[in-house]
């Protein structure tokens, strides 16, 4: 396993070591003591999370608010996704900047997400099988976010617009003003 910071402080891209052999491969997709030796971040996941999405499935931008906040370390198992954070901590240097990254089955690449950041994510390939491990519970009362077109984050989404699937649920969500007024 390698670590990368992003421009995003506390923000990391993790790419596990890949086994090939004749069988096909293998990667040891989380391991708590090599996490925290590289990223120095003492994180006690308690949930893991997957969801299946088709193409121009946008998902986000998501968290979830107060003592419900989430750190996410989050993967792509099948296809191919652009995957997108926004620092929302009003005292880091980076607050209201945006950060995105293609996660993808070929890559195997892993986003590590703090808590006091919104994530979403939209799918390139036909289908995406997606993972996630959380450090905290699902709470329904604490879910929030911003609206995917935000025009202050301005987040290019690599597809057409027309092409977007979205919840209707993220398609009332705030704008990042809205939130932070
Ligand atoms: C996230 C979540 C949803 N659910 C339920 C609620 C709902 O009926 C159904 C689908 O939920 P959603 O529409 O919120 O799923 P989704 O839009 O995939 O939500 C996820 O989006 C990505 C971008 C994230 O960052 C995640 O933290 C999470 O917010 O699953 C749970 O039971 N537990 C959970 O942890």
């Amino acid at each position: 396993m390698t670590v990368k910071e992003t421009k995003l402080k506390d923000c990391f891209i993790l790419e596990p070591k890949v086994f090939l052999d004749k069988r096909g491969s293998f990667i040891e997709s989380y391991n708590k003591k090599v996490f925290y030796e590289l990223t120095g971040q003492k994180i006690d996941f308690v949930q893991d999370n997957e969801s299946f999405s088709k193409r121009g499935v946008l998902r986000g931008l998501h968290f979830q608010k107060g003592e419900y906040a989430q750190s996410k370390l989050v993967r792509v198992i099948t296809g191919r996704i652009l995957d997108v954070v926004v620092d929302l901590r009003e005292d880091s240097n980076s607050f209201g900047k945006h950060f995105s990254t293609e996660l993808s089955e070929e890559n195997k690449k892993q986003l590590f997400i703090p808590r006091g950041f919104a994530h979403g994510f939209i799918v390139l390939s036909n289908t995406v099988l997606f993972s996630y491990k959380c450090d905290n519970f699902y709470n329904k009362e604490s879910e929030s976010g911003i609206i995917y077109n935000d025009r202050v984050l301005n987040i290019d989404w690599k597809l057409p617009e027309n092409e977007f699937i979205v919840s209707d649920k993220d398609l009332i969500l705030p704008t990042f003003n809205d939130l932070f007024k």
